[in-house]
């Protein structure tokens, strides 16, 4: 049965507000927190324990004392200065640490958006919240809490999303309220923080019952996760642990493979239904080299002769070439390296030996139509000789999930394979967000309720608005401006009555753009096209 937090279907854009009342999460913890917690099983959290001197602050147990409530065992200066530090504009406070700017400095020198007034208020409060707060590699936390914010700001998170990055830990670890990150950053930026330590706990209790291990409440916590929460807290908790996964080395064994279960098992399928590959590939190949650390060693080493970092450039280039000089437009071209903990399930899935992966090197063409698809093939094949047995037309012969592409593998001037994937637009929208979506390729769909891919698609769409689209056109104020041609065109699965409903009539030309207020989450959807 699908949990609570998930019976509140996401049925179209116009309707999402917040997917679930705000006590839905807390149900959903609750669900959690009422199975038995084996102390044994239990394992580390990577937080700070608060308790120690402030010079051998390590990392205490999450589960130690599994019955008693949280102690905020903070030093009343520290929760004192980080209030001091919200109530201050923007400003270094006469004691912020050096080090501290020193951070700052180097943040910003990555990443403009931390010049932004939001952003270095929050990484002020963040500061003085976490002063004397050391990681157990001997790191200042703070570090942590900037390398969080600047993966994010990488993605092309916006300043509240990136603030919210900052002061992530804030209410877990140093004492901070939700009415004090409020009062000076806004309900929307106190919203996130709360949720990601919501996300935190969840994680926590989840850990302590060993949920990663078994499949179904893995997949239902994923669930969960997407449920519960706005999806930006959880792009910030994404953010969190693959710092911390980046971070593990300093951790004793058993915690770093803990870790990397639950990582493998609930974090890194997240990451792929958001469509965030980078993140994902991260994850799953840190994952890779703390759980099965000798066959990393082997295949990396294998790799290092086999990975050809200028093949797929090359190819794209040739290929660009002879597409114009045949008179074809195409939309786009893109290539991929596989991930090395893609090449190993592969391999472990298939029992097949390295050289027996022929996609490791891989091309996709994205043109308009079927016929420049068929034409564009017979290109490739007089580029480059093919190998036989690796044609697979599943235009003509779509796979039962309605899957369709055009599969060749060639061999490349390098005299090594190269996978060629050829589709039009509409094709490569299935293939990305419909049924056939890759993330359901890769994952399967098992045993979960059938809103669940719905809501999936919809965070991604939401995700996808708020690192590219919400930054773009308001960079500091959520006000909202008039949109550039407004139109209505959204999700396949609306309710036919939903005027955001998708429909046939929508000739959409370039990416759909979701468009949503900030403050008021999910409360209205704008959507139009570039
Ligand atoms: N999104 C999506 N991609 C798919 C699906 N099926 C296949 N693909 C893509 O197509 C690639 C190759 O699929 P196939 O040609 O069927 O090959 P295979 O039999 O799985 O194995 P190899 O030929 O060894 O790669 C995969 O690596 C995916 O990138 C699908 O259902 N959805
Ligand atoms: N030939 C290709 N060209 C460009 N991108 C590709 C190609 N093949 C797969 N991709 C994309 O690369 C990303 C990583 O895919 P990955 O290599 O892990 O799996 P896969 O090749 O799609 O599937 P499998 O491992 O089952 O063969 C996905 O976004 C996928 O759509």
């Amino acid at each position: 049965m699908a949990p609570a937090a998930i019976a509140c279907a996401v049925k179209c854009g116009a309707h999402h507000r917040r997917i679930t009342p705000p006590q839905q999460g807390h149900a959903a913890l609750e669900l959690l927190a009422r199975a038995p917690a084996p102390a044994a099983a239990a394992a580390g959290e990577l937080r700070p324990a608060r308790c120690r001197s402030q010079t051998s602050i390590s990392f205490a147990r999450a589960a130690d004392s599994p019955a008693e409530p949280r102690v905020p065992c903070r030093s009343p200066p520290s929760a004192r200065r980080a209030r001091a530090a919200l109530a201050r504009e923007g400003a270094p406070p006469a004691g912020a640490a050096a080090e501290g700017s020193v951070l700052l400095s180097g943040a910003q020198s990555r990443h403009a958006i931390f010049r932004d007034e939001l952003v270095r208020k929050a990484f002020y409060a963040a500061e003085a919240a976490h002063r004397g707060q050391m990681r157990v590699s001997g790191d200042p936390y703070l570090q942590h809490c900037v390398e969080t914010a600047a993966l994010l700001a990488e993605l092309g998170a916006g300043p509240a999303v990136v603030a919210a990055g900052l002061l992530h830990d804030t209410i877990d670890d140093a004492g901070l309220c939700y009415g004090a990150i409020s009062d000076q950053f806004g309900v929307g930026v106190a919203d996130l923080v709360k949720g990601v330590s919501n996300l935190s706990r969840l994680s926590k209790l989840a850990r302590r019952n060993d949920t990663a291990s078994r499949v179904d409440e893995a997949d239902k916590l994923r669930t969960v996760f997407l449920a519960m929460e706005d999806a930006r807290a959880v792009l910030i908790k994404l953010a969190d642990r693959l710092h911390n996964m980046r971070t593990l080395d300093s951790l004793p064994k058993i915690k770093q493979q803990c870790f990397a279960n639950e990582t493998l098992e609930i974090f890194a399928p997240l990451a792929n239904q958001l469509g965030i590959l980078n993140w994902k590939e991260q994850l799953e190949n840190l994952c890779f080299k703390y759980l099965y650390p000798e066959q990393y060693e082997e295949l990396s080493s294998n790799l290092l002769e086999f990975y050809n970092r200028d093949m797929i450039a090359a190819a794209i280039r040739r290929l660009e070439q002879a597409l114009q000089v045949r008179g074809l437009s195409y939309h786009t071209i893109s290539g991929r390296h596989k991930s090395m903990y893609s090449i190993y399930s592969k391999m472990a899935r298939k029992k097949l030996a390295m050289d027996e992966i022929y996609d490791i090197h891989g091309v996709r063409v994205i043109l308009e139509n079927k016929a420049e698809c068929f034409t564009t093939l017979e290109i490739v094949h007089h580029l480059w000789p093919r190998i036989p047995g690796k044609f697979k037309d599943y235009i003509s012969s779509p796979k039962p999930n309605g899957y369709q592409s055009l599969h060749t593998v060639v061999l490349s001037e390098e005299t090594l394979p190269l996978e060629i994937q050829i589709r039009t637009k509409d094709m490569h929208l299935q293939a990305e967000f419909g049924i056939a979506a890759h993330w359901r390729y890769k994952q399967g769909v098992r045993n979960c309720s059938s809103s669940v891919p719905e809501m999936v698609e919809w965070v991604r769409w939401v995700v996808t608005w708020q690192c590219e689209t919400l930054h773009v056109y308001h960079p500091y104020s959520l006000s909202l401006g008039a949109p550039p041609r407004a139109a209505i065109c959204t999700f396949p699965s609306h309710s036919e009555d939903c005027p955001f409903a998708y429909s046939k009539r929508c000739y959409h030309s370039g990416p759909i753009l979701v468009i949503l207020l900030e403050n008021e989450k999910v409360e209205h959807f704008f959507i139009f096209h570039t």
